[in-house]
């Protein structure tokens, strides 16, 4: 097995390449290296200067790739192959990635006949190469820095490395030459790893492949370092994430989505490393493996993240990372006990025509492509090793070999069972091949038993006669590697195909696609919004009507209460001034009657005030509420004689009353102490009135406060102002009426002192000299601090030029005058509020 001279290298291959050449040529060179493996696969033919010159002269050649096994390429693409990218793919850019394979794909020509030029092969051949479809499996061998430094002494004798010609020689006694489809140097750097052995195949996966890629090789040969890389020289994983989002950077037609898990398998036991330590008092839930038709072999429960850009997948990652087992070993201070299994799964649609953030609605309406699910597995595997000293590591060797080991049997099988399947008996082919003795081969399953596209990468350190590498028998670890390698590029037989499309709609319910999954939810949570947002609307439209009516109703209610409120001040003032009419009325009477010094025209205009007066107070005596005296004044009031008004006026009680009615001086004339009762009343009315003005004002003042805290959508400000204005004129209504009350309080002391005045003059029955008496009267009407109304009153015609009982009529006729004045300025005041109200009123019926 294995050996073989049937294939043909480019002799471009031949020539040794410069490691420090710029990047872009070496890159080219690899392209073209790996052009020659391919043209070497398909012709089955090798130069024999080559073979003399790689392996020298009597070391049979042994190539992992007979001319007579060359697994099927998907052709559907004008790509067929894993071919390296051109060199412009270390470019991180979307467009750097996809355009370089299709790039390499263009110019592959160009490159080729740049070959041709120098040697190389036919155009033909190549073309008949990528139709045979080899490069589904990729194995390449990675050859470490000898950690002792010795590379370039014995090794050199011993072992042989070309990269060129993807070679590995060994002439020591298991001898041969080994032909990979990539051989990288001691020199070569992770880029070019990722480059030649990952790049295509990680684009296939975007595509829709599954592609799954893992390192093996000895403990401490590089495994990790290959996949992970460092900071400073990023390994296959981050190169892939990064060539990941290049690509759906690239691909606007197409939607995707990632999910990334992480597991390791440890002592034949699998772990979440993204689940993250268990709670206190509970056991982390054991990974168990599962198989299903659509999904084939997987892990569960298992941790997925969705994933939305580079650095979140490394977040993720690294986070795993942190979490696998490492520990110390013989060979290597940071050794991954573990095989480790990074899976991405990628998810991707075609965009709906037209659809954009603008077009949701849109797009929502049409049906989306299907969903294609497609899986990158990127493995780093623990490495084989000798049984160690250690029990633990002794144990966890124990099951890596095992594991590693079951791996090797069943790729070793893989060609028996190549040969059952084109006899059709795959009963057969499923009781031989012992995937499930490991759970690493029974995860593996799926990619080595053909679903896959497959890189294998083999990491070998070759250890000179007398380096530290060969006193660890590192070589027969290294040919074992080597032999692993040839057996799994023999073997593994891969007829990958595009994953098929899950039909859209829900279709397929138990679909996985999460893209699917999610533009569903998307769906339904869009139409709930849409209900949500026309339930919303309705109930705000129902609360705004509801609002407007309250509104509606609470200023009706205002208005009644304004119109109420203006009535009942309309009443309460006619009321009023019904009775002080009726005592202004009985005033004039007495005076008419009894008040011998009267100007003529004072007199007729008396006359005439009685005359409506009377009138008014017998329309008026219905409605009218006034105190005890007023009132039998009243009903008395239009009976009564002329002659004999005044006893008719303040009533027949008998007593003082009777003297009183009858007048002090028995003509009938009003004594001063009933028009001070009189005006007491006519007092007390007053202060009721203006105690029911403020009631209804503060009612107002209540209501409108209430009002306005209750008019939150927006203010009324007409109406406000209204009521201020109300408010205004009530407050200046009440000012009025207080002073007015003042006056009177004025005109009641000024009467009494006038009145003790007389009673002190009386007895004596001597009226004072005219001079004396004007001195008197001034000093008295000074005295009691009379207003100004009283103060021109008493500076007119004044009755002291009267006798002593005309004087007292004179008082009282003074008084009247102020009163039938402060009536008529009522009436006035009356006649405009009442205009005014009704103006408010027409206006608040207005609006
Ligand atoms: N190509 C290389 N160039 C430079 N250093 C390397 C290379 N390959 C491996 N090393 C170094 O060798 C050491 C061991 O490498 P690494 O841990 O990757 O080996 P491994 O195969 O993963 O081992 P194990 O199976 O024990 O985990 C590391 O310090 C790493 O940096």
């Amino acid at each position: 097995m294995g050996r073989t001279s049937g294939h043909t290298t480019s002799p471009l291959s031949l020539s040794a390449t410069p490691e420090d050449a710029p990047e872009g040529q070496r890159s080219a060179r690899s392209s073209r290296s790996s052009i020659g493996s391919t043209t070497r696969d398909s012709t089955g033919r090798r130069s024999s200067s080559n073979r003399t010159k790689v392996a020298g002269p009597g070391i049979p050649l042994r190539s992992p790739l007979p001319s007579s096994r060359l697994p099927d390429w998907p052709l559907e693409a004008n790509n067929g192959l894993l071919n390296p990218p051109s060199p412009r793919s270390r470019n991180s850019s979307a467009h750097g990635s996809y355009a370089s394979a299709t790039t390499f794909e263009d110019i592959g020509e160009e490159i080729f006949i740049a070959d041709a030029v120098s040697g190389g092969i036919p155009a033909t051949d190549r073309q008949s190469a990528q139709k045979d479809g080899n490069g589904n499996v990729i194995v390449s061998v990675r050859v470490r820095p000898d950690a002792g430094g010795n590379e370039g002494g014995k090794t050199e004798v011993e072992w042989m490395v070309d990269g060129r010609k993807s070679l590995v020689s060994y002439r020591g006694r298991e001898g041969g030459e080994y032909i990979y489809d990539n051989v990288f140097t001691a020199h070569d750097n992770n880029a070019k790893v990722y480059d030649s052995a990952a790049k295509r195949l990680v684009r296939r996966v975007m595509e829709g492949y599954h592609g799954t890629v893992f390192a093996y090789g000895m403990t401490g040969t590089g495994k990790t370092f290959s996949m992970q890389g460092t900071a400073t020289s990023p390994g296959v994983i981050p190169l892939a994430i990064t060539d990941i989002f290049s690509f759906i950077r690239e691909s606007p037609h197409r939607e995707f989505l990632l999910r990334v898990s992480y597991l390791e398998i440890y002592n034949e036991k699998i772990h979440d490393l993204l689940a993250g330590p268990p709670m206190a008092g509970q056991t982390q839930e054991e990974v168990k493996l599962r198989e299903d038709s659509k999904r084939g072999v997987y892990a569960t429960p298992l941790k997925e993240e969705i994933v939305q850009s580079p650095t979140q997948l490394l977040r993720v990652i690294a986070r795993g990372d942190n979490a696998r087992r490492v520990s110390s070993t013989q060979y290597n201070a940071r050794s991954s006990r573990s095989h480790a299994v990074v899976q991405i799964v990628v998810e991707s649609r075609d965009r709906v025509p037209g659809s954009g953030t603008l077009h949701e609605s849109k797009r929502a309406a049409l049906a989306p492509g299907g969903v294609r699910v497609s899986t990158l597995s990127l493995i780093d595997l623990a490495g084989s090793e000798r049984a160690a000293e250690n029990k633990e590591r002794r144990t966890e060797g124990g099951h890596i070999n095992k594991s590693l080991l079951t791996l090797g049997t069943v790729i070793a099988r893989l060609s028996g069972d190549k040969e059952k399947e084109s006899s059709g008996n795959t009963a057969d082919k499923e009781k031989h091949l012992p995937y499930r003795d490991s759970k690493l081969t029974r995860l593996l399953q799926p990619a080595l038993s053909g679903n896959s596209l497959v890189s294998i990468l083999c990491t070998v350190q070759l250890g000179s006669v007398g380096s530290v590498a060969s006193a660890n028998s590192h070589t027969g670890e290294t040919l074992n590697t080597l032999k692993f390698a040839s057996r799994a590029k023999n073997n593994i037989v891969s007829h990958a195909k595009k994953a098929e499309e899950a039909l859209p709609n829900g279709a397929d319910a138990g679909s996985r696609a999460l893209l699917d999954r999610y533009r569903m939810e998307i769906q339904e949570l869009r139409k709930q919004l849409e209900n949500q947002t026309r339930e919303q609307t309705n109930a705000r439209d129902e609360e705004e009507e509801r609002a407007r009516e309250l509104e509606a109703e609470q200023r009706h209610e205002e208005q009644m209460l304004e119109m109420q409120l203006a009535r009942t001040a309309l009443k309460e003032r006619i009321e009023h001034l019904n009775r002080l009419i009726l005592s202004s009325k009985s005033l004039g009477v007495n005076a008419n009657r009894s008040f011998g010094y009267q100007p003529r025209e004072s007199l007729a205009s008396n006359n005439d005030s009685h005359i409506v007066s009377q009138r008014s107070s017998t329309a008026s005596r219905a409605t009218l509420e006034v105190p005890n005296l007023n009132r039998k004044s009243s009903s008395s009031s239009g009976d009564s004689p002329p002659s004999r008004p005044f006893s008719n006026t303040l009533g027949a009680e008998p007593g003082s009353e009777e003297e009183d009615s009858i007048g002090e001086y028995g003509d009938g004339t009003a004594t001063q102490a009933a028009q001070i009762r009189a005006l007491q009343a006519d007092l007390a009315d007053r202060n009721r009135y203006i105690s029911t003005l403020e009631l209804r004002l503060r009612q107002a003042r209540r209501s409108s406060n209430s009002r306005v805290t209750m008019a939150f959508h927006k203010p009324q400000l007409h109406e406000e102002g209204g009521a201020e204005a109300l408010l205004k004129e009530k407050d200046a209504e009440i000012a009025e009426l207080r002073a007015r009350l003042d006056d009177k309080d004025r005109m009641v002391t000024a009467l009494r002192t006038a009145a003790r005045q007389r009673d002190i003059a009386s007895p004596s029955k001597e009226a004072p000299a005219l001079p004396e008496r004007r001195r008197i009267s001034a000093h008295r009407s000074q005295s009691s601090g009379a207003s100004e109304t009283q103060k021109k009153t008493m500076s007119g015609p004044l009755p002291l030029l009267l006798p002593e009982k005309e004087s007292a009529g004179g008082d009282v006729d003074v008084m009247t005058r102020m009163i039938d004045s402060m009536m008529s300025d009522n009436g006035v005041l009356l006649t405009r509020k009442s205009s005014r109200r009704t103006s408010l009123r027409t206006g608040s019926e207005g609006r």
